[in-house]
């Protein structure tokens, strides 16, 4: 019997008012065979914050953003969202409950325009399937217009009217990376998850990204959650800040508490773990 979570209250990070508990990781651990890359991790996303997962390379980042999107199953522990318990569910499932996301290499239809590409994220709410819309214009031709009139927002929104018929393949890179954040919001997604937003950006590009997640999560009111290699970046952005190293926790808290933890710099100095 699920049992419901505290979700009341709300906290002060660095002087932003958060939001009651929406997602809780409890007590995750996953295995690749003998690779442990996850042990025993538990921590919290609450609404309306930006969460950011940071470590050195291989430290599980990745792999706990697959756990949340439900591309992993882990062997061990709870995945709560929105007060429930979630039993283990495809990547698609967990799209339609209100989590969508972007990842690490670009996974856009190259050879689609960008409006095309952005649609394909409002594929998990549509209701008619292919033979209600050959059978049943009236109801498909409605909900492709509403889904036509949110994506156009949503264009707006990122700024990107100019390049809405441009193939994907041709753009360059930080603008790829724009839409593929545009396709993510197509589904009015409750949880943002975002793999390295800004990686192999110039700082031009960064700033607009940054901007941009601001605004999303400002404007929109969107919870977002991501992984950054960027220091500055995350210190900047973030509420809160998870850190991982090895698999495992060594901290957590708002970004002035991550600076200073002796643990945090030392992972990030490369000191041994003896
Ligand atoms: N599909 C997989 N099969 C086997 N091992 C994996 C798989 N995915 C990740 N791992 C291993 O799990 C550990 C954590 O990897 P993960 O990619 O989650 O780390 P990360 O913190 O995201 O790293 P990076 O910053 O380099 O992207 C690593 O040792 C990695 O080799």
């Amino acid at each position: 019997m699920a049992q419901a979570l505290p979700t009341e209250g709300w906290i002060t990070a660095d002087g932003r008012k958060i939001g009651p508990v929406l997602m809780e990781m409890k007590n995750i651990t996953l295995r690749f065979g003998g690779v442990k890359a996850i042990t025993d991790i538990s921590f919290d996303i609450r609404e309306g914050e930006i969460r950011a997962i940071i470590g050195p390379n291989g430290a599980g980042k990745s792999s706990m953003l697959n756990v949340i999107s439900g591309f992993y199953v882990p062997q061990e522990g709870e995945v709560w969202f929105r007060g429930a318990k979630r039993p283990p569910m495809k990547p698609y499932e967990v799209a339609r409950q209100g989590i969508a996301r972007t990842f690490q290499n670009i996974a856009l239809f190259e050879g689609m325009s960008v409006l095309d590409n952005i649609m394909t994220g409002r594929l998990t709410m549509m209701e008619t399937n292919l033979a209600q819309q050959a059978l049943w214009w009236g109801k498909a031709a409605r909900e492709e217009d509403e889904h036509r009139a949110a994506v156009e927002r949503i264009i707006d929104f990122l700024e990107i009217q100019h390049i809405r018929k441009t193939p994907v393949g041709r753009l360059p890179y930080g603008l790829k990376k724009r839409v593929e954040l545009a396709r993510a919001l197509a589904a009015e997604p409750k949880l943002l998850l975002l793999d390295e937003p800004m990686a192999g950006m110039n700082v031009e590009e960064k700033e607009d990204m940054c901007r941009f997640i601001l605004d999303v999560n400002d404007e929109f009111g969107t919870t977002i959650a991501l992984i950054e290699h960027d220091m500055g970046v995350v210190m900047d952005l973030s509420d809160r800040v998870v850190v991982m190293d090895y698999g495992k926790k060594i901290g957590d808290g708002p970004p002035d508490e991550i600076r200073s933890n002796k643990a945090v710099i030392d992972a990030y100095l490369g000191v041994s773990h003896e």
